[in-house]
């Protein structure tokens, strides 16, 4: 242990030694299980006294000290249970905590066992007076649940008297790892992320609870600063539970059990178990004395993680090699005529090329003209029947996918409204001729609808990604050796557990989503454009969702193709 964790450790009592007593004297069991912090690096990335002082150093036999969890060396990191508030230059806001077994813990053990009357639950904030007020007056509030906990934990910790205060003063005081808190300059990091966005619409969203709250309740103003309100929705997002309590469905706060940091494949599992009127969490595994017991957030996109729990795991990856890892793509069909310049002009020419119509959504007149005539003789034109194919489904021209790397169901619509999007005539007129719902909407073309169509998709795919990975200052290999560098805080090293490193770890999961489409728009076009001998070698070399893709929907243009050519010979 370093000099500051003797330091820490040598004090007496500390608020972790007073929440624990608190918890156990209200019944609260966790026999096998100390609270512990570690030492995190400082942002202040100019501050390089500090970035020497307090990080862990490499294990003697040269290995780094991250083991196959992805956490740091708890060891190296361990600095004591818990700061204290007084202690002079201590900086809570920089305390990592998590939970360790203090003796082997075998698999099928309840480890934890808060009681109900530790727990605060959105029906305690619902009955609060202002609870009544805005319960009564039926705002629409962004995060309705939430917001019933957050009046509770706000109004309740100025109350110096209150149960529930041991707990309150273990709370993170400033939560400054949450994105909705980054400064300008940590903001940047995440340049090119569609995450930024998000994180505006999460401030806004909570300015705007804020703001209908005071509508109603003005005396909200004196339990809450919108600053104050705003780390109180952080504080509960990241830490409630969703539970049944006695059949009533709600969300609740549980001391102690929200000390535990998230890791998959998940170890333990927990429950409000009503025959002991008590939280508790089991393991799912035997745990070695000594280690860390996490619990798992779920499965999450690392954007979810860092928007509402302020961190991004590394190596987000499952069991079955599954990256939950997304990116959000926005497909637009363009309008027509005047003003479309730019991209507009060169995806309206698909169109055009094979159609003769100018703009899918020109007017009427010039549908007249030049879209030709339907089998039934009447006039057919097909930018029309793209516009209305497209909004079948009620959506706005532009369409938002999120896709992983998988040939799953939203990577197949992205595809689908890609091969609408560049549709000419005759392919309109084969989506369309099938009926007029066979495809429900412009997301539900999943087998390609020939080698031009398909190969211009592609294409269209690739223009988007390489697009997207224009928007990042970086690279995604110039991502993958800040990171594998700079962990212990050498020079210029993104540290562990800094809002920095947590931004890149989130945009290069989004550049190798993007590398995979990339990949997979070049691999399609070879296997639509390629000699049957080399599509056989081509097929051997893919794996995952690039082979499913090409098995189900290359192969089968090429199949299709094979038989319109036989037929044509005879
Ligand atoms: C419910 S709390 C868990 C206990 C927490 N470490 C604390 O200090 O109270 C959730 C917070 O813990 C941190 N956390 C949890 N799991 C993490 C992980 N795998 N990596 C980094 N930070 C994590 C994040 O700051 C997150 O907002």
């Amino acid at each position: 242990m370093d000099e500051i964790g003797r330091d820490l450790s040598q004090l007496s009592i500390n608020r972790f030694d007073v929440f624990e007593k608190w918890l156990i004297d209200a019944g609260a069991k966790f026999p096998d299980l100390e609270l512990r912090t570690y030492d995190t690096p400082t942002d202040d990335s100019t501050n390089s006294s500090d970035k020497e002082s307090k990080l862990p150093e490499k294990t003697e036999q040269g290995s780094d000290t991250v083991n196959d969890k992805g956490e740091a060396n708890s060891d190296k990191l361990l600095i004591g249970k818990g700061g204290d508030k007084g202690t002079k230059e201590y900086d809570e806001d920089k305390e990592m905590r998590g939970v360790h077994a203090k003796t082997d813990i075998p698999a099928g053990n309840t480890c934890v066992v808060v009681p109900r009357s530790c727990l605060i639950t959105v029906e305690m904030g619902r009955a609060t007076p202002l609870g009544q007020t805005i319960s009564l007056a039926n705002l629409d509030l962004d995060a309705p649940k939430h917001v019933y906990l957050m009046l509770f934990l706000l109004q309740d910790r100025k109350n110096p008297d209150s149960f529930f205060k041991p707990y309150y003063d273990i709370l993170p005081p400033k939560l400054s790892n949450m994105p909705i808190f980054w400064s300008k300059q940590e903001l940047a990091y995440l340049q090119g992320s569609y995450l930024l966005r998000q994180i505006e619409e999460r401030r806004a969203a909570i300015v705007t609870d804020y703001e209908m709250i005071c509508a109603v309740a003005p005396s909200i103003t004196a339990v809450a600063t919108l600053e104050e309100f705003m780390w109180a929705r952080m504080c509960v997002c990241s830490r409630n539970f969703g539970l049944v309590i006695n059949g009533v469905r709600t969300s609740a706060l549980v001391p102690h059990a929200d000390m535990l940091n998230h890791y998959r494949p998940r170890e333990t599992k927990w429950t409000y178990d009503n025959s002991l009127q008590a939280f508790t969490i089991t393991t799912l595994q035997g745990i070695s004395g000594g280690d860390q017991i996490y619990d798992s957030y779920g499965q999450k996109c690392n954007h979810r993680f860092l928007l509402n729990y302020g961190f991004a795991v590394e190596m987000n990856v499952e069991q079955d090699g599954f990256c939950p890892n997304e990116v959000p793509v926005v497909i637009t069909l363009e309008q027509g005529g005047e003003g479309g310049g730019g991209e507009g002009e060169e995806e309206d020419k698909h169109l055009a090329d094979e159609s003769g119509v100018a703009g899918v959504a020109g007017t009427s007149q010039q549908d007249g003209e030049e879209g030709g005539n339907d089998s039934e003789g009447g006039t057919w034109n097909a930018a029309r029947a793209k516009l209305e194919l497209w909004t079948r489904d009620g959506s706005s021209m532009s369409k938002r996918v999120r896709v992983c790397v998988s040939n799953n169901d939203n990577t197949k619509s992205m595809m689908s409204l890609l091969r609408v999007k560049v549709a000419g005539k005759e392919e309109l007129k084969a989506i369309m001729g099938g009926g007029p719902y066979m495809y429900r909407s412009a997301k539900d073309i999943r087998f390609g609808l020939g080698v031009n169509n398909e190969t211009l998709a592609l294409e269209e795919l690739s223009r988007m990604t390489k697009k997207m990975m224009m928007e990042y200052p970086t690279t995604l290999e110039e991502d993958v050796k800040a990171l594998a560098e700079g962990e212990y805080g050498e020079k210029g090293g993104l540290r562990k557990y800094s809002n920095e490193r947590h931004a890149r770890i989130q945009v290069k999961g989004e550049k190798e989503v993007l590398r995979y489409f990339e990949r997979l728009a070049d691999t399609g076009r070879k296997g639509l454009a390629c000699k049957d001998e080399e599509f056989e070698v081509l097929k051997e070399g893919l794996e995952g969702g690039e082979r499913q893709y090409v098995m189900e929907v290359v192969a089968g243009i090429r199949k299709d193709e094979r038989r319109r050519e036989r037929r044509e010979k005879e």
